[in-house]
């Protein structure tokens, strides 16, 4: 596999948030990896890439418990995730926020009420701090001005951050993002980019983020692993930048660099 030094970020010592141990998924007959093995720290932007079908979105499904692995171990926020039953279980998933693809904002409630409602369901908050831990959220990503609108009148940018302050609303110390920049032009995918960015920097959340935009991934990485369908596992792992610059893996080269495999 290839490998790099850890990030130049410096954050080698930070606690590890998410541990998977020899993970291997598979549907049936149908292995997709096997053998994963990875950890990310603390306050890290940490990048799953690969193909289409190389299990990117599984992966991210078994680390937030949607789906359990056919072996290995995952461990988040230090508990061992296949451990976990009933409240201990469901403690442990409301301590992670999930941002899909979609943004998934519910198109009859505006921004401000859309952000609300993880507080509604899951504190016990006066409606009116819920109402200004949600303004501050939406302060967050930098929609303020737009909380009275409704998910039809904004644009596609602003849905995504929408979707992030959502995610943030309880505070999670783990953040998981599907495609963010999925359907965005590159100018608006560069601005969220760049909150992903300061949110990891001034808040110390930890992201994980499903991506193949490369540029993105070279923006806001701080280390990657790369799936691959063939090898059914992890071809890369490390600093995105260095494997731009000294990966020979084939499929890891072609990649990084736009180059046919
Ligand atoms: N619930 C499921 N049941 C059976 N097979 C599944 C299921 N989910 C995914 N798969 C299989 O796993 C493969 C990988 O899917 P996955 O969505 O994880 O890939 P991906 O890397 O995220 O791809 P893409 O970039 O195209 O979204 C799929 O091609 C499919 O064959």
């Amino acid at each position: 596999m290839e490998g790099t030094m850890r990030d130049a970020a410096g954050r080698a010592d930070a606690p590890a948030v998410v541990g998977a141990r020899g993970v291997t998924m598979a549907f049936g007959d149908n292995v997709l990896f096997r053998d994963v093995t990875f950890e990310v720290r603390q306050g890290e932007v940490f990048v799953i890439l690969g193909g289409s079908g190389s299990g990117k979105s599984t992966l991210l499904k078994l680390l937030i418990g949607l789906h359990r692995p056919t072996g290995g171990e995952i461990r988040i926020l230090g508990e061992d995730l296949g451990a976990a039953r009933g409240q201990e279980r469901r403690e442990l998933l409301s301590r992670i926020g999930v941002m899909w693809q979609s943004g998934a904002l519910f198109g009859s409630m505006t921004l401000l009420e859309n952000v609300m409602l993880p507080l509604e369901e899951h504190t016990r908050l006066p409606r009116a701090a819920r109402e200004e831990v949600a303004r501050v959220k939406l302060g967050l990503v930098g929609l303020s001005d737009a909380a009275d609108r409704l998910p039809a009148e904004i644009s596609g940018g602003m849905a995504k951050r929408a979707g992030i302050a959502r995610a943030m609303a309880l505070d999670p110390p783990l953040l998981f993002l599907d495609e963010p920049s999925a359907g965005l032009d590159p100018i608006t995918s560069a601005g969220l980019d760049q909150l992903i960015r300061d949110l990891a920097r001034d808040l110390g959340t930890t992201f994980i983020v499903v991506t193949h935009e490369l540029q993105s991934i070279l923006a806001i990485g701080d280390r990657c692993i790369m799936l691959d369908k063939q090898a059914k596992g992890m071809i890369a792992e490390g600093d995105p930048r260095a494997l731009r610059d000294h990966a020979t893996h084939p499929t890891v080269r072609a990649f990084f660099r736009r180059e046919a495999a």
